[in-house]
């Protein structure tokens, strides 16, 4: 068994490939960095004892430093850590300095390759919120292009900022309205706009480029902060020009199907 991570700037996402079988975890394990220590018992659940493991960690040194010593001590493995480069699985990286892309972004790339071969797009809604552009797979050798993608300020970023740069502002809850009449809807209503804001600028790019809409998928821990108003405008955009309804899809782990794709190259 080889244990599949993933390190973000909130949590850990923990799962596992059974690479005789290629069965993966059901439910991946979410961590955050504090809670470490819960590794070791749901390690000890598994059915096999984990022999290998890769990850990515774009969290920093410290939380890297804290996972290889914890699996090290625990199960005598060293972690295989994944950098971004500029072609792995299938897919070929744009960055103008490939290292500099996130590395989970990168292998999220890879993973979501495995899901569809038409032009897709990933939002991922974690701390930060990337949009991430993937080409079709219609070259002669197969390869996909990652065409590049935004960052910004994931949802409760958004929200925990707006409330600390502020001497007024909450840290606004509730549900996003046309036109709100209440702070902690305005606030809410309008961390909603900007992601899906955001989304539509880039899935209107994607049209431009590809000449079809690019499938979109969604991914991260804060997505249902978001999903109604991303769902609804983008629907309503796709109306407008006449594209028949589809709505995002939902991809529970891109980054450790990534990583499920790497581990038999790299491992
Ligand atoms: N139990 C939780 N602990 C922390 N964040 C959570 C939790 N449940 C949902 N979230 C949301 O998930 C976001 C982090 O999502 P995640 O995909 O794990 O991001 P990252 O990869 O950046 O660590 C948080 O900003 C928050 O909005
Ligand atoms: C953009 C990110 C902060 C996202 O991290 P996350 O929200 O998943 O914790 C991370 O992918 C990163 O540090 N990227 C490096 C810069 C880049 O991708 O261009």
């Amino acid at each position: 068994m080889i244990l599949l991570i993933d390190a973000g700037n909130t949590r850990i996402k923990i799962g596992w490939l059974d690479s005789a079988s290629g069965r993966r975890e059901k439910v991946a394990l979410a961590l955050r960095h504090a809670d470490m220590a819960e590794l070791r018992s749901w390690a000890n659940q598994l059915e096999s004892a984990p022999l290998a493991a890769i990850g990515v960690n774009v969290a920093g040194p410290d939380v890297g430093r804290s996972l290889a010593e914890t699996l090290r001590r625990d199960h005598s493995l060293e972690i295989r850590w994944v950098e971004s480069r500029r072609m792995a699985g299938g897919v070929r990286n744009a960055y103008e300095d490939a290292g500099q892309l996130g590395a989970d972004r990168w292998v999220s790339m890879i993973g979501l390759a495995r899901h569809t071969d038409d032009a897709a797009m990933l939002a991922t809604f974690g701390t930060a919120t990337t949009l991430d552009t993937l080409g079709p797979r219609n070259a002669p050798d197969g390869v996909r292009l990652f065409h590049g993608g935004l960052i910004l300020p994931g949802p409760e970023l958004m929200r925990t900022s707006l409330a600390a740069g502020t001497a007024n502002l909450p840290e606004g809850k509730g549900v996003a309205v046309a036109f709100p009449t209440h702070t902690h809807r305005a606030i809410a209503t309008g961390i909603a706009a900007a992601q899906a804001g955001a989304v539509l600028r880039q899935w209107r790019e994607g049209l431009e480029i590809f000449g079809t809409p690019p499938v979109v998928y969604s991914t991260g821990g804060g997505w249902n902060i978001v999903e109604a108003e991303v769902q609804r405008l983008l629907a309503r955009s796709r109306n407008d020009l006449g594209f028949k309804s589809e709505p995002i899809r939902w991809l529970h782990s891109p980054v450790l199907d990534g990583l499920a794709r790497l581990a038999a190259e790299l491992l």
